[in-house]
């Protein structure tokens, strides 16, 4: 493991979510309990539609479970924390495109009263941090994909949270700006202590940048198999890929979401 200590930083304990009611409601989750350590990198995979957002949007307090609770450092969450910051997807509809790169990532420190000149040092010293130095007078529009994820990662990063969480961070970049970001998030967490989550359909990703995996099965997902990486805190986009264990993980974790969808199908042609 890579973890610094055993501290739970996120409990989920027996989440159950559904959507709707009557004959109309969905069974999302159903009793995951995963406990995430302080300084850990986890990644969330399963099969298409299993409820990999859903899962992600309660333990981020967006949404409440239908049964169970999420506990941030021993405490139960009641609604989004500031102790916790989330990256999406779609960096086009996160940032503003009528603001600076700097107007983007000091919002949330504007949101909490923290000072101008405070603000200005914490822009330049979070842009810095995901090498993004000297664009702060730049617009979103101005910058590449992969630039524009790193400011949106930046000012999820600007206020110190204890937890980041992404939801398939990388998806709508191209292959070599993924692999960067990939870098860029392991190196943050590395350097700065911060506890990851990240859901992701792309599982050579999951085995690259995770300490564990939590698989989970669908109709409803339940946590299928944690799986860990064992591989260090320094990791390579080519000798940690070239590793044996590595494909081995890559078959095994790709085995589980095959099982989980043909018995979700089977489930469904009952
Ligand atoms: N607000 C909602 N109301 C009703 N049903 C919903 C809602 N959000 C999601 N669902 C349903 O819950 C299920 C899980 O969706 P979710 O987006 O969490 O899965 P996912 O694993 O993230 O999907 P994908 O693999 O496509 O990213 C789907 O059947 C979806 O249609």
């Amino acid at each position: 493991m890579t973890v610094q200590d055993t501290t739970h930083r996120l409990r989920v304990d027996g989440v159950s979510k559904s959507y709707g009611g009557g004959p109309e409601r969905v069974n999302v989750l159903a009793d995951i309990s995963v406990d995430i350590v302080d300084g850990e990198f986890v990644c969330i995979v399963g099969p298409s539609g299993a409820g990999k957002t859903t899962l992600l949007r309660c333990l981020t307090g967006l949404m409440p479970p239908t049964a169970g609770s999420i506990s941030l450092d021993g405490e139960r969450l009641r609604g989004p924390d500031a102790r916790i910051s989330i990256v999406f997807q779609d960096y086009t509809r996160s940032l503003f495109p009528w603001m600076t790169v700097s107007r983007n990532v000091e919002l949330p420190l504007q949101a909490r009263g923290v000072k101008r000149h405070v603000r200005r040092q914490q822009v330049t010293r979070v842009l810095n941090d995901v090498g993004l130095a000297g664009t702060e007078t730049k617009y979103p529009w101005q910058l590449s994909g992969g630039m524009q994820q790193r400011v949106a990662i930046a000012r999820a990063l600007v206020t110190g949270p204890e937890v980041l969480v992404m939801d398939e961070p990388f998806a709508s970049v191209d292959a070599q700006t993924r692999l960067e970001l990939e870098d860029l998030t392991l190196a943050l967490k590395r350097d700065q202590g911060v506890t990851v989550v990240v859901v992701t359909h792309d599982i050579d990703e999951a085995v690259y940048m995770s300490d564990r995996i939590v698989v989970l099965s669908k109709n409803p997902a339940t946590v299928q198999e944690i799986v860990s990486t064992h591989f260090g805190p320094e990791r390579d986009q080519f000798s940690t890929r070239e590793d044996p264990r590595f494909g081995e993980l890559r078959s095994h974790v790709l085995g589980l979401i095959r099982t989980a969808q043909l018995e979700a199908l089977e489930r469904l042609s009952q």
